[in-house]
């Protein structure tokens, strides 16, 4: 048991799936998961372990922002052993090639927290990036299933609300969308030398103010899972 984790050790698998929702957590291990037990309930950050094509496979809600999802990053690596960190979120979209309804790939991941301004004592602008072999089953994968994928830059904003932020002069430099955790995950795989990846749908579009419908990002959504699960079987593969 870890400070916000009830599980108990060998609960939760080496590669977890991480929703900022956790009703998309439960949807996952209800929708993708076979033999599933729930491992946490604690604040209603649902956790599961069940098994995908015969591969063990968790998912964890994570909340939203990154102080939020270091906490379940952070209790994963420490205190579970988890290996592969593969975030599944919205986003907003930033870039007007950037529709409704495509998958993200978040190479990069620019923020205006201050995160990394603390860890490097202002020294760097430190530039937390995906890791490469989970980017490349990725996109891989997304392009042999013919998904709307598309791959670069995102914002892990620290609000979500914020009309200060000059949203246009970062998509110029090619930010491609806007959620809230990514730079977080990404900074804690690259201390703990683990691997983490962001699949981000785009559930609105911040330049023409379109949204998905609840069923459009069901089917959507699903598309992101397929593509996040599918990923971690070939890094289990990998690995063995
Ligand atoms: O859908 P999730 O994974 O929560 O991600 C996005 O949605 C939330 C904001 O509505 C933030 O957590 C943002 O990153
Ligand atoms: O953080 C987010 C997530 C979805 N849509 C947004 O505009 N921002």
């Amino acid at each position: 048991m870890s400070t916000h984790i009830e599980a108990k050790q060998g609960d939760i698998a080496k590669t977890v799936l991480m929703p900022g929702d956790p009703l998309r957590a439960k949807y996952i291990a209800e929708t993708f998961l076979e033999d599933v037990k729930q491992y946490n309930t604690v604040r209603n950050a649902f956790g599961y372990t069940g098994n995908y094509k015969g591969q063990e496979i968790s998912v964890q809600g994570t909340g939203m922002g990154i102080p939020s999802v270091m906490i379940y990053g952070e209790e994963l690596i420490q205190e579970y052993g988890v290996e592969n960190l593969i975030r599944v979120g919205s986003a907003g979209g930033m870039k007007k090639e950037i529709k409704i309804r495509d998958v993200v790939l978040a190479q990069a991941a620019t923020t205006d927290s201050s995160l990394h301004r603390q860890i490097f004592n202002n020294q760097v602008d430190f530039a937390p990036i995906a890791d490469f072999d989970l980017l490349k089953h990725a996109y891989d994968i997304g392009m042999d299933k013919n998904m709307s994928i598309r791959v670069g830059n995102v914002l892990s904003a620290d609000r979500f609300y914020n009309a200060e932020l000059d949203k246009q002069k970062l998509a110029d430099y090619g930010v491609l969308a806007v959620e809230m955790e990514a730079a977080g995950l990404y900074s804690l795989a690259a201390k703990y030398n683990k691997r983490a990846l962001a699949l981000l749908t785009i559930s609105d579009h911040l330049l023409t103010g379109e949204e998905t419908t609840a069923e459009e990002r069901q089917t959507t959504f699903n598309d992101m899972m397929i593509i996040a699960l599918e990923a971690a079987l070939r890094m289990e593969a990998q690995a063995n």
